[in-house]
């Protein structure tokens, strides 16, 4: 696929200093501190689009709102809907209907569903989302075409692991954000941030670390993964250590 019939796509994840994005408990991580957060706020108010996969969906219910009013008011003041596009990918087609997802704030929701699943998804959340037959399995290229169809030119991908590193392993990602907390999860039961995998950047092959900011007490790594890597697009706040 060339690049043009693609969005931009940016992944951004947070982890613990080995390499965690959540423990192993029935709570969500925050891993993230309120600055850094804002930070996240900004970029996804810079996107059309903001993925997770329906892990994520059903282990942190997240909202995948813009919070910040300003950055609403300031998208709806260029035609642009206050948020983003919510969207996420499904195989078993096993979402709740009463999940945040769906039913937090006005942004309209795609849900990439696998054929197999198809009917049963329509059946349940079909009243919530614009569901769309993917395929068996679900090929993230064609999704992404899919999506660059759909007017989308600027995508988030806030994971969880399985879909990083499906994106990464198909060299479908142009920027990566990986912020470092400052602490250990330590239990082998949890989620990393990406498992194993024919990744294209390898120690013969190393990808560019774009910039390097502390935003207090965690570190933010921006690498550009392609040469359709934009300079500007971090989010403010801050200090470079570079
Ligand atoms: N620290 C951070 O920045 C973040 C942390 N997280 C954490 O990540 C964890 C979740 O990660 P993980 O379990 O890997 O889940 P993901 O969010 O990556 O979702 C995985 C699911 O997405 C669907 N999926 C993925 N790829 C495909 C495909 N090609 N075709 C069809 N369906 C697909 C499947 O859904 P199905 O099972 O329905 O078939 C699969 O089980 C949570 O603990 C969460 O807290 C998440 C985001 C950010
Ligand atoms: N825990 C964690 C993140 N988690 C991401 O944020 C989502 C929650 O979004 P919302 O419900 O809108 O606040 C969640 O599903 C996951 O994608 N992100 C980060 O930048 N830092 C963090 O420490």
């Amino acid at each position: 696929m060339s690049c043009s019939t693609r969005p931009y796509v940016l992944l951004s994840c947070a982890t613990s200093i080995d390499g965690y994005i959540d423990d192993a408990s029935d709570q969500r991580l925050m891993l993230s501190n309120a600055d850094d957060l804002d930070r996240v706020d900004a970029v996804r108010a810079s996107c059309d689009a903001i993925l997770v996969g329906a892990g994520t969906v059903r282990r942190d219910d997240p909202r995948l709102l813009v919070r910040s009013a300003r950055r609403r008011a300031e998208r709806v003041a260029c035609g642009r809907p206050a948020s983003p596009t919510k969207v996420t990918l499904t195989a078993r087609g096993d979402l709740d209907p009463t999940a945040r997802f769906f039913t937090a704030g006005d942004a309209a929701r795609l849900v990439y569903c696998a054929t197999g699943a198809l009917e049963k998804t329509q059946e349940r959340i079909g009243r919530q989302a614009t569901v769309v037959d993917a395929g068996d399995p679900v090929d993230p290229g064609w999704l992404l075409a899919d999506l660059a169809g759909r007017g989308v030119g600027r995508l988030m991908v806030e994971g969880g692991g399985t879909v990083h590193a499906q994106f990464l392993a198909a060299g479908l990602a142009d920027e990566l954000h990986l912020v470092v907390a400052p602490f250990f999860v330590g239990d082998g039961r949890a989620p990393r941030f990406v498992g194993e995998g024919n990744f294209p950047w390898h120690p013969g092959h190393r990808a560019r670390l774009a910039e390097a900011r502390q935003i207090g007490d965690v570190v933010l790594l921006r690498y550009a993964l392609s040469d359709r890597f934009t300079e500007t697009g971090g989010g403010a706040g801050g200090r470079s250590l570079r």
